[in-house]
């Protein structure tokens, strides 16, 4: 198998704030092939944004990555200097479009100029190679070319999003992170989002990160995907796998939240409860309290990430062959029989 192009290797990203440390991610692993549209989801404070950021050097100035690597081709990234990751990997190497980027385009200069401008500082390109390089990408993203030599605010919300991929893509990157792209749009605009990303990944031979908590949006969307819960991956692996037999709780929770057309007269589930607090070390499963299924043994140490099978497809529960029966019966009978789960 080739090497992958982006690799998470039990990673530790901790903040430290006046209240003591923020344990955000905890042994996080999962890799990105070349030409792959991944999904990473998970609700608010699970840790997506944290774990985008540090993989392109940008976390606040009170995180840190505290253990594990972040390998881009197999070269260790997470140890780069500023001065390196900014000449030879930002942009040129991983894109990423934060959450609320809409500002990120300068309003009173013309998109062409800022075409230009970008290609000055990083390439050694003319300024017409710049101006053809940003009209195919605006046609990539379903705007007409003719549109780059206006100003953004002549655009709408869809439109200046667009326009936001296209020029994040502008210096050829093999990799792109969408932190939420769609969130602040209408649903009409949101599918054109997606279906525009799904080109530009064919058509610029780029691999895609989208961050997302909807779970619906993977499912319709990527080839793989991982599932944080309270900074950890709870299930990692193919689409179509998780979506038919998802073996942790939390992803089999989330699946019975989602409307499915193969049974339209399911009740669809809530999942109760707050996510963990993470001021501690984080040694258990964050999803033992909230799990119908949870055993004493789940808040005893923190659950390793293994294999379900010989399949691409990863789950940190240690219960996880039992998930299919557990979730046929009903979860309060459930919890009586192994033991309780109010490790409160
Ligand atoms: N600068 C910071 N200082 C302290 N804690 C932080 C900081 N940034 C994030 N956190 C905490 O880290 C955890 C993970 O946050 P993060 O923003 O990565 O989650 P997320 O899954 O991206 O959520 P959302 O979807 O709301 O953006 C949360 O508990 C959050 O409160």
């Amino acid at each position: 198998m080739s090497e992958p192009l982006l690799e998470i290797d039990g990673l530790d990203i901790r903040y430290e704030t006046k209240d003591g440390e923020i344990h955000a991610v905890t042994d996080a692993s999962f890799a990105i092939d070349t030409n792959e549209f991944f999904g990473l989801v998970g609700e608010s404070g699970s840790g997506k944004s944290t774990i985008a950021k540090s993989i392109i050097g940008g976390l606040d100035d009170n995180g840190s990555v505290t253990a594990g690597e972040i390998r881009f081709r197999g070269e260790p990234i997470h140890s780069m200097t500023e001065r390196e990751l900014s000449e030879r990997i930002r942009w040129k190497e991983i894109a990423y479009i934060p959450q609320a980027s809409m500002n990120s385009l300068d309003p009173i200069m013309r998109l062409d100029k800022q075409a230009v401008e970008l290609a000055k500082v990083h390439t050694d390109w003319s300024k017409q190679r710049a101006i053809d390089r940003l009209t195919e990408l605006f046609e990539v993203v379903g705007l007409p070319g003719e549109r780059i030599y206006e100003y953004p605010h002549q655009f709408s919300g869809g439109m200046q999003q667009r326009a936001i991929i296209a020029f994040s893509l502008f210096l050829e990157p093999s990799l792109l992170i969408a932190d939420e792209p769609t969130t602040a749009l209408d649903v009409i605009m949101q599918d054109q989002i997606l279906t525009h990303l799904k080109s530009i990944q064919e058509e610029e031979d780029v691999s895609i990160v989208m961050i997302t908590h909807d779970i619906s949006v993977i499912f319709e969307n990527c080839d793989s995907m991982a599932v944080l819960h309270g900074g950890q991956v709870s299930e990692l692996g193919d689409v179509t796998r998780m979506f038919d037999s998802p073996s942790h709780p939390y992803s089999y929770l989330l699946q019975q939240a989602f409307p499915d057309i193969r049974h339209p007269k399911r009740d669809l589930s809530v999942i109760e409860g707050q996510p963990p607090q993470l001021q501690d070390e984080v040694d258990y499963c964050t999803f033992a309290n909230r799990c119908p299924w949870s055993t004493d043994e789940c808040v005893e140490s923190r659950p390793p990430l293994q294999a379900v099978g010989d399949d691409n497809q990863y789950t940190s529960c240690i219960r996880y062959d039992e998930i299919e029966e557990l979730g046929h019966r009903s979860p309060e009978n459930t919890r009586s029989e192994v033991g309780g789960s109010n490790h409160e």
